[in-house]
């Protein structure tokens, strides 16, 4: 599902912060990417979504060399991955349930194919009672709940979570971090999770790629990692 053919990522200030990353994850994988401040995370994951272009090498997604995407066919490639980040970037005026169905909208869906699409994913992440709520008034861990549906609301293949937990307590956490894993099992959805958090990584015993100084330093498919 996910190819990376000799990938660097030069910034225009000199930084290297990916340099030459070769990686293969497949259709329904579960993967863990962790590594230290500043190691080239984000990057990796900017490239997947084509937030950012590789210097060199190629980055392919279900079959797509994604740099040669013409710049208006980006709206479409993104449909096949939904995004969801460490704060949770709803729009605070818009209700959960609008928030939810912005995404349907921008693809010309019909309303009542909308309705019923946003109440299936929102029962699935546990807020079907708070669809008429604004962010405002839900805690963090709804909120996340929210930007997950969000994201997987088009039946994306892959689903990219960068820092998802960052701003919450450990319960709240393990909570969110359980429903990317149904996610994943229920749905197929290839799902890439990028964390700081070592508790929920060594409990969870997935694939963990471990990024430092923009390379893979480890790839462990039983989960863990060494220090
Ligand atoms: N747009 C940019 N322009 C220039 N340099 C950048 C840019 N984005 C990131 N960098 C640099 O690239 C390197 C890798 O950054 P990246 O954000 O990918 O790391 P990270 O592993 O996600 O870090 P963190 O865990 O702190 O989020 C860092 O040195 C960072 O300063």
């Amino acid at each position: 599902m996910i190819k990376l053919e000799g990938v660097t990522k030069v910034y225009k200030t000199g930084v290297r912060a990916v340099n030459d990353m070769n990686l293969n994850i497949d259709a329904g994988e579960f993967v863990y990417v962790i590594g230290p401040t500043g190691a080239g995370k984000s990057t990796f994951i900017k490239l997947l979504y084509r937030e950012e272009k590789p210097t060199t090498g190629k980055v392919i997604v279900d079959g797509i060399n994604v740099a040669k995407i013409k710049d208006r066919k980006v709206p479409y490639f993104r449909r096949k991955i939904g995004v969801v980040f460490q704060n949770y970037r709803l729009l605070p005026r818009k209700t959960v349930f609008e928030n939810v169905a912005f995404a349907l909208q921008v693809t010309d869906t019909p309303r009542r194919k909308i309705r019923n699409r946003v109440r299936k994913v929102l029962e699935l992440v546990g807020l079907e009672d708070k669809a008429n709520a604004f962010p405002h008034e839900l805690s963090g861990g709804q909120q996340q709940r929210v930007a997950i549906a969000r994201a997987i609301v088009n039946s994306p293949k892959v689903l990219i979570a960068d820092e998802p937990t960052g701003n919450l307590d450990p319960d709240t956490s393990e909570g969110i971090i359980e429903l990317l894993e149904r996610i994943n099992e229920i749905n197929g959805t290839t799902v890439i999770v990028v964390t700081h958090d070592k508790i929920i990584v060594q409990s969870h015993k997935k694939r963990t790629i471990l990024i430092e100084d923009g390379c893979i330093r480890s790839d462990s498919s039983l989960g863990g990692y060494e220090e």
